[in-house]
């Protein structure tokens, strides 16, 4: 089984999102969806005159954002992948990470309703992919008493990923990890992330996904891989992070 997580890029991108999901009609029933739309939710938030902010890559989310986030990534967002893995011949179904078996709790009073992931037993995902469904993934999520969470979709793949004990892969708008020259990394490990991170050289929202990855390959006892869509055609290797 694999997750894979599309970032919010990727989504206005429609021609790299028809490719891709053409590809995946071609493959087994194996592979779940999580996907981002960072952009997206920026937009809306802008569009509502609501100024937002990021912490380390992490969106600042007071309550009264919270329907402008929801509705970009659980409706907009998710509909619209719906939409490209329909035409592509796929049967998508839509869903947050509740019914991934992942629950949510406060990271911390400055952030709002950021999210941290906690698993708890689902047999969902496994069963609707027998059933031959592609689960599609949102990153809102719920708390205990149903309040709901805004989750850096990185982090939700790797919560995904470690309920499913699955292979992980993340998709992005480059074809990995870069140097200060622009060119390739193909392998990472944490020291190399270390001083990459020290150096400036990874920073934004590639900062909050090599520390995904890294926290991904620990977990799962695996190397995980960073690129672009070109990444399931394995026309490109991305970058290879390992603990
Ligand atoms: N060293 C780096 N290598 C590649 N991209 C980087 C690096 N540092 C920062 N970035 C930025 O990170 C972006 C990918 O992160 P993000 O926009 O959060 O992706 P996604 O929306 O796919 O999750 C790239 O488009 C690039 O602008
Ligand atoms: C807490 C937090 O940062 N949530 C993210 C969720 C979406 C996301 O991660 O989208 P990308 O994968 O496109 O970056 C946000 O609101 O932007």
């Amino acid at each position: 089984m694999r997750v894979i997580k599309l970032g919010g890029s990727l989504l206005e991108q429609p021609d790299e999102m028809r490719a891709l999901f053409a590809s995946l009609s071609d493959t087994e029933n194996n592979t779940v969806i999580v996907h981002g739309g960072g952009a997206l939710a920026q937009q809306w938030l802008s569009t509502a005159g609501l100024k937002s902010e990021k912490h380390e890559g992490l969106r600042v989310s007071p309550e009264q954002h919270m329907p402008y986030i929801v509705g970009a990534l659980a409706g907009c967002a998710n509909k619209q992948l719906m939409s490209w893995a329909i035409a592509a011949g796929a049967w998508p179904i839509g869903l947050t990470l509740h019914e991934a078996g992942i629950s949510c709790r406060r990271q911390s009073a400055e952030l709002g309703q950021v999210g941290t992931c906690e698993l708890f037993e689902s047999g969902l995902i496994t069963n609707l992919l027998k059933c031959g469904y592609l689960p599609l993934i949102s990153s809102i999520g719920f708390g205990k008493q149903g309040e709901w969470f805004n989750v850096n979709a990185d982090d939700a793949a790797v919560a995904v990923a470690a309920n499913l004990d699955a292979d992980l892969l993340f998709l992005t708008d480059v074809d990995g990890v870069l140097d200060s020259e622009g060119r390739l990394i193909e392998q990472l490990d944490s020291r190399s992330i270390d001083e990459l991170t020290k150096s400036g050289v990874i920073r934004y929202g590639m900062l909050v996904k090599v520390r995904s990855a890294l926290n991904a390959a620990k977990r799962l006892r695996r190397c995980v891989r960073i690129g672009s869509w070109n990444l399931i055609s394995k026309t490109h290797s991305g970058t290879q992070i390992s603990e």
